[in-house]
């Protein structure tokens, strides 16, 4: 049975990264997917803009929707302070195992915790099982077309606060335009375009950061 392109990616993770760096295994995901298969990583150009969104926000309790094969769990969780925590939801049963043994592979996994399942049975989910109160940061990198109704879920189930930072991939390519309408139009959220390009192509793409005001 041949390998899946996100088999081959962890294969050579574990072949050329440093076990326990989660640097090493943030730059040898990059080098793969740059010179030898495109795959849907954050990467290092917008990965540098979502390392400075968590530094800023530096949350105690962040979300992540859309693990795909854990570059952005590992970017983002060797960002975190003591303590502090991630949880990241993927709904394919195949890259949420990918995900874990490259989460594993970079020593994160005491600071990550892996939600298998759609988004929109997960958040509801997240106070009473995940024992969250609020989240001090979310990075949207799933189904573009749920990026609006989740971010509608998140507040009915009181899982933002004033402060709150959300991160949204993809904006430009593939898109998410009714989620840029509905933040930007909205009183709740104040706004910020960052201007990148798509992972490991001279494609534009962008970020949107919307901080929600309570
Ligand atoms: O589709 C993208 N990501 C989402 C993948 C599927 C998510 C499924 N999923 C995971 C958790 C979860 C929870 N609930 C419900 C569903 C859930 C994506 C695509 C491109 C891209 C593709 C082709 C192309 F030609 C150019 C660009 C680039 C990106 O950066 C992307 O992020
Ligand atoms: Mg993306």
């Amino acid at each position: 049975m041949n390998q899946s392109k996100e088999q081959r990616i962890l294969n050579f993770v574990l072949q050329n990264a440093v076990r326990g760096d989660p640097c090493s295994v943030v730059d040898t995901i990059d080098k793969y997917c740059s010179q030898k298969e495109w795959a849907m990583n954050v990467g290092n150009e917008k990965g540098l803009i979502l390392d400075k969104t968590v530094e800023e926000a530096n949350p105690s309790v962040a979300l992540e929707l859309g693990t795909y094969c854990g570059y952005s769990a590992v970017r983002i969780s060797r960002l975190l302070k003591a303590g502090a925590r991630l949880l990241t939801v993927e709904f394919n049963p195949e890259f949420a195992a990918i995900a874990k043994q490259m989460i594993e592979f970079a020593g994160v996994q005491d600071k990550v915790k892996l939600l298998e399942g759609p988004s929109e049975e997960i958040i509801p989910q997240l106070k009473k099982k995940y024992e969250v109160d609020t989240l001090d940061f979310v990075f949207l990198d799933h189904w573009k077309d749920r990026y609006t109704p989740d971010t509608i879920l998140l507040q009915e189930c009181n899982l933002l606060r004033k402060g709150s930072v959300l991160l949204a991939d993809n904006v430009i390519f593939p898109g998410a335009p009714d989620f840029l309408n509905y933040v930007r139009k909205s009183p709740h959220f104040q706004c910020t375009n960052y201007p990148s390009h798509l992972e490991y192509m001279q494609v534009e793409d962008a970020m949107e950061k919307a901080v929600f005001l309570g």
